[in-house]
């Protein structure tokens, strides 16, 4: 009998490659019969880099090759960030495990030789969450975008083009690039997007994925929840000035949340708590509350 092969579909860019091997490092040890691989491959969002996201358009642009691969059996499971999943998956691909969170803040990073931001450079960062906080935290810094994955950013900060850039702490920590931040972003400064530091892994509907049994991690399963419930509620994507946080504790969740309303051009911020059973209802709630009070339409 042919040895069980299990297909790791992945990103190719270096972050996503050390995440997947992190998945991959797990399902060996879970299943020492099986030959697992890893099957990288090019996304939408990883070849179109002279817009941000927001411009490009759509859902789910680092995912929907993954998704055709799983779905034509070339791969057997999709390791993504959480944080760049669409809020709607396809039935047929459903997530099979959110992993233990790695540090979910964001950090500022400084060029290489530099103490603090060089006077008359923009800060770069990507997306309306962070923009939109930093405004608080900087009021007279602005901000530019910048694309490309985390080490095209870093080299594009060495380069001299920006004074700073700000990244999700987990992504600079499992580069092994820790000793680039300058600065952490406590979570209420800068409340996280939904999923950051969560790794999703996807399969495909009524396969047997016993095998992650092990790897899953329940607090993080339940922050992941309430964070994609407010956002879903609220109708973002991963480029939309919205951001959310879950912490579990002791069977508990606290949500801290952020939204931005178009319509009233108004942001609030709010905090709820309730048993981590109720996660979803929980994200739900937090987002009604903070709409009503940005006046935006129910
Ligand atoms: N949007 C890109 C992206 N998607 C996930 C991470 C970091 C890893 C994580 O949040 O799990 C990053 C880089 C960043 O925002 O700095």
């Amino acid at each position: 009998m042919s040895k069980k092969s299990i297909v790791v579909g992945s990103r190719e860019s270096k972050l996503a490659v050390i995440q997947s091997e992190m998945v991959i490092e797990y399902v060996k040890g879970a299943c020492p019969q099986a030959e697992v691989s890893l099957l990288t491959m090019k996304t939408t969002g990883d070849i179109i880099l002279d817009r941000t996201l927001d411009k490009i358009g759509g859902k789910g642009l680092f995912v929907k090759e993954l998704d055709k691969a799983l779905m034509e059996r070339r791969s057997d499971l999709s390791v993504h960030s959480l944080k760049d999943m669409p809020m709607e998956i396809p039935e047929e691909l459903p997530i099979v495990a959110f992993s233990k969170r790695e540090d979910p803040r964001d950090v500022l990073i400084l060029p290489q030789g530099e103490t603090e931001i060089p006077a008359g450079k923009p800060i770069g960062c990507s997306s309306q969450r962070r923009t939109l906080q930093l405004k608080e935290l900087f009021p007279d810094i602005p901000c530019k975008s910048i694309r490309g994955n985390v080490i095209t950013r870093l080299s594009k900060l060495d380069a001299g083009e920006y004074g700073a850039l700000v990244l999700a702490a987990a992504g600079v920590k499992r580069l092994g690039l820790a000793d680039r931040i300058s600065r952490y972003f406590e979570p209420e400064e800068m409340i996280p997007a939904a999923g950051q530091g969560i790794l999703a892994v996807q399969g495909r509907a009524g396969e047997d994925y016993s095998y992650l049994d092990g790897y899953r991690d329940s607090d993080a399963s339940f922050a992941a929840l309430a964070e994609r419930a407010f956002v879903r509620y609220l109708d973002g994507g991963c480029s939309s000035p919205i951001a959310a946080h879950g912490v579990v504790n002791e069977g508990r969740i606290t949500l801290t949340g952020l939204y931005y309303c178009e319509e009233t051009n108004t942001y609030r911020k709010g905090r709820m708590e309730d048993s981590a059973e109720h996660a979803e209802e929980l994200g739900i709630a937090l987002a009604k509350t903070l709409k009503e009070q940005t006046g935006g339409k129910q």
